[in-house]
């Protein structure tokens, strides 16, 4: 593609990102199989310059604001060029024909940098009003680090699929490929690839070897500590991330039961555990969290996961239109509302002396220790486990932030139900 074809695709891909309302990765993978002539080449770089837009997106509203322009993608993504030092000449030819006001615009930005003195907390760290109350309440004097940690670009994480590799030949293999992978810190099965890459260089992923994963998800898998030949429900699987990991963990012995309210994540889930060589898994579409099959199977499994919907605001490092976005459509206060009934549904499912994980990728206590001491307050049969007899972690509960630990956001507490030794 030529400079100024690749630019022009550019700012139509930022232009549908802005318009969707899905989220910006399912929007940007929508209009990439309609553009199916642009190559890898082309696709890595378009889409890292639309997310560093996303990234900056309170803050170029604000110069934008400042500069009395309208808020379009197009000045969004001049304003970003000219901040970014992109000489004008240059832009003039790219983005041709360029109007008074916009090489006004790059004139006046030119040699600034995005910060600018004026800028309130909120915009420069990139906060929604939603979430700055009670972030500000967890995080008190480590706000504005944890803040600025989730504008981080995130590291690629891989999981390795202990049925068909292990992680030194993984290491190995992705060195031979020319990358320059590191152990994670904290996952046993984990590998970190810092470098921006096409996943097409990763021929593990199509072979199962590995997944994609980030390190905290990992370890939240491992904190059921599902063992072979147990039965195991994941209650709200998704597209199956973390049942891959328990299933795995079980070395395809025992049975898991993943669960949904999504038929669409549902049948990806299933895709994905035949991908893995994974055949212990049934998936069972819910009607809704008090589904008839709960009551049918009560106390009938060992370990129970709810991976419960949440705000996301764990994962803002990957998806940062999620900030904007997220959970505006329901509220905070219906969405932790729905936790709790999910929590005290699929607690029902526990056998005497089973465990159940609950988990969430948000860093909100609301949606966290909140709802782990109003469920123990309703259910005197369930105890806390401390995370640090699982995981080489000296937490009561599994916390983790993206400045603290280079995790995405992440929240688990485990509870076993009676007092009896743990299944
Ligand atoms: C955080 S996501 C799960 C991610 C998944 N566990 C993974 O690791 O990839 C939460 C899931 O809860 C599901 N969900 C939403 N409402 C639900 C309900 N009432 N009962 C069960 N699952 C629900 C959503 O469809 C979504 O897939």
């Amino acid at each position: 593609m030529s400079p100024a074809a690749h630019l022009t695709a550019t700012l139509d891909l930022i232009e549908a990102i802005a318009a969707a309302r899905r989220p910006a990765d399912a929007e940007a993978s929508a209009w990439f199989r309609a553009h199916r002539h642009i190559g890898d080449s082309d696709r890595g770089p378009m889409l890292a310059l639309a997310y560093t837009l996303l990234r900056h997106h309170a803050r170029l509203g604000w110069w934008l604001e400042r500069l009395r322009l309208p808020d379009t993608p197009r000045h969004r993504l001049l304003a970003w060029l000219a901040l970014d030092n992109t000489p004008s000449s240059h832009l003039e030819a790219l983005l041709r024909p360029l109007p008074a006001t916009e090489r006004a615009l790059l004139d006046k930005l030119r040699g600034t940098t995005i910060a600018h003195p004026a800028m309130p907390d909120s915009v420069r760290l990139e906060c929604p009003d939603w979430a700055a109350a009670p972030l500000q309440r967890r995080f008190t004097d480590r706000f504005a680090a944890e803040m600025e940690a989730t504008l981080a670009e995130p590291p690629l994480d891989l999981r390795v699929n202990p049925l068909r590799s292990t992680r030194e030949a993984m290491l190995a293999d992705l060195r031979d490929l020319g990358l320059h992978p590191d152990p994670t810190p904290l996952s046993p099965l984990g590998i970190r690839l810092r470098q921006r890459l096409s996943l097409t260089r990763l021929p593990m992923l199509k072979t199962g070897e590995v997944e994609i994963q980030d390190e905290g998800s990992q370890l939240v898998a491992m904190l059921l500590d599902a063992q072979p030949g147990e039965r195991v429900v994941d209650f709200c699987a998704g597209a199956g991330g973390k049942t891959l990991a328990i299933a795995a963990q079980m070395r395809n012995r025992g049975h898991v039961v993943a669960c949904d309210v999504s038929e669409m994540r549902l049948k990806r889930a299933a895709e994905r555990f035949r991908k893995a060589g994974l055949h212990n898994i049934e998936t069972r579409l819910l009607a809704s969290e008090t589904d008839r099959w709960i009551k049918r199977h009560k106390h009938g499994f060992s370990r129970v996961l709810v991976d419960a919907p949440c705000s996301g605001t764990g994962t803002w490092r990957r998806n940062p239109d999620a900030r904007w976005r997220s959970p505006e459509d329901q509220g905070l206060d219906s969405l932790v509302a729905l936790q709790s009934r999910i929590l005290a549904s699929a607690a029902r499912l526990v056998k005497p002396g089973g465990r159940l994980v609950y988990a969430t990728c948000s860093l909100l206590p609301e949606e966290n220790e909140q709802q782990v001491t109003s469920f123990l307050a309703n259910h005197s049969d369930f105890r806390t486990v401390p995370t640090g007899t699982i995981l080489q972690l000296d937490q009561p509960y599994l916390s983790l932030t993206p400045a603290q630990h280079g995790t995405d956001g992440f929240f688990a507490a485990v509870m076993q139900r009676g007092g009896a030794e743990a299944v």
